[in-house]
């Protein structure tokens, strides 16, 4: 049955500041990016256990750091730091098996396989990404046999596991920014992800492997990842320590150092949308690194990209700003219809 587009514009009861208004509490940095530690809120503690005020007051701080930087590091997450390295083992696993094994995983119409390197194209101004990657959304749950068990034995379960536990940290997150949000009602963001990791919300989790980078194949000015914004709410990036993650702030690029066990997280569009302009969805892109040690490293990165239900409507957001404007947004429409349109520009034709 068809559930009624859902919008939440009618509750706004945001303060609207600019960025450069906003006094930024945070203690800690990493750069330029602000450390918010999670500890009484992770997913150690249970749900019984965490408690509304803890929870409304770390999403004051990351709605401060949204505000200004876009970008925030979660500590204390409660992420079991021993399931990333899993993870990235059975990713190097796969990553490392023959192109022809790998493209047999690939999907075209579904949001669920493998994708070859130079396969997508972020920023048209440049060459083609130069990475790989595995992505899938809810449909997972109902079709688990998408998963390349039978080459990349044990990758089944670990990334079940996973997913499972990325839609747990992210409830908690978005359950922090619909209380600290001041909507008319306190849920209002929570109820625009009621159906997450079903097959009516097109959130994602992408594993991606970018390749050591031999300079004497990569075409003159590739990047490992072009410059774009995330369309979503909000996206959890788990990264290794090799670095090149960079964000666009007062319009330059802004290296994102690798901080341990800590999960990032940005605010996409949808969020910008969703705060009336307030929450800052920055550009950023993966750039190959200057060293020569650290191009022949292998980077690993993993994000779980939380979005709204299909049918929650965006609305172009009433603060503008020349950085973060939807401008391919001029009115409103629901999330499906702004993530499918965006997504068929990154594809490279065959
Ligand atoms: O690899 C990263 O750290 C960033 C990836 C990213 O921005 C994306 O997949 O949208
Ligand atoms: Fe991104």
């Amino acid at each position: 049955m068809a559930r009624r587009a859902y919008s939440v514009t009618g509750a706004l009861r945001i303060i609207h500041k600019s960025a450069c208004d906003i006094m930024f509490k945070s203690k800690q940095f990493a750069g330029i990016i602000p450390v918010v530690d999670y500890k009484l809120c992770g997913l150690d503690v249970s749900d019984q256990q965490v408690k509304r005020e803890d929870l409304y007051n770390a999403g004051k701080e990351l709605i401060d750091a949204f505000s200004a930087v876009g970008f925030v590091y979660l500590t204390n997450n409660g992420v079991d730091s021993s399931l990333w390295q899993e993870i990235r083992d059975v990713t190097d696993r796969f990553f490392n098996l023959e192109v022809a094994l790998k493209e047999r995983y690939t999907s075209k119409e579904s949001m669920l396989g493998y994708i070859g390197l130079n396969k997508e194209n972020l920023d048209k101004s440049k060459p083609e990404d130069f990475k790989e990657a595995f992505r899938m959304d809810g449909t997972v749950f109902k079709h688990p046999e998408k998963l390349p068990e039978d080459i990349c034995p044990g990758i089944r379960n670990l990334i079940l596991k996973f997913m499972t536990i990325c839609r747990s940290i992210a409830e908690r997150i978005l359950d922090s920014l619909s209380m600290a949000m001041d909507f008319k009602e306190e849920d209002s963001l929570n109820k625009c992800h009621n159906l997450l990791q079903t097959e009516i919300n097109s959130s994602l989790l992408r594993l991606n492997h970018y390749a050591p980078v031999d300079q004497n194949t990569l075409k003159l000015g590739s990047v490992r990842l072009g410059a774009h914004r995330d369309r979503g709410t909000v996206t959890l990036s788990f990264q290794d320590n090799v670095g090149g993650l960079q964000v666009e702030h007062n319009g330059k690029y802004v290296d994102v150092p690798p901080l341990q066990n800590a999960i990032l997280l940005n605010a996409g569009d949808a969020l910008h949308s969703i705060s009336g302009g307030l929450i800052m969805s920055k550009k950023h892109r993966v750039v190959v690194p200057q060293e020569e040690v650290k191009q022949r490293l292998t980077r690993h990165s993993y994000g779980f990209f939380a979005y709204p239900d299909d049918d929650v409507m965006i609305n172009p957001p009433s603060i503008q700003n020349d950085e973060t404007s939807l401008n391919e947004l001029p009115h409103s429409m629901t999330f499906k219809q702004l993530f499918t349109n965006w997504y068929s520009k990154t594809r490279v034709p065959n």
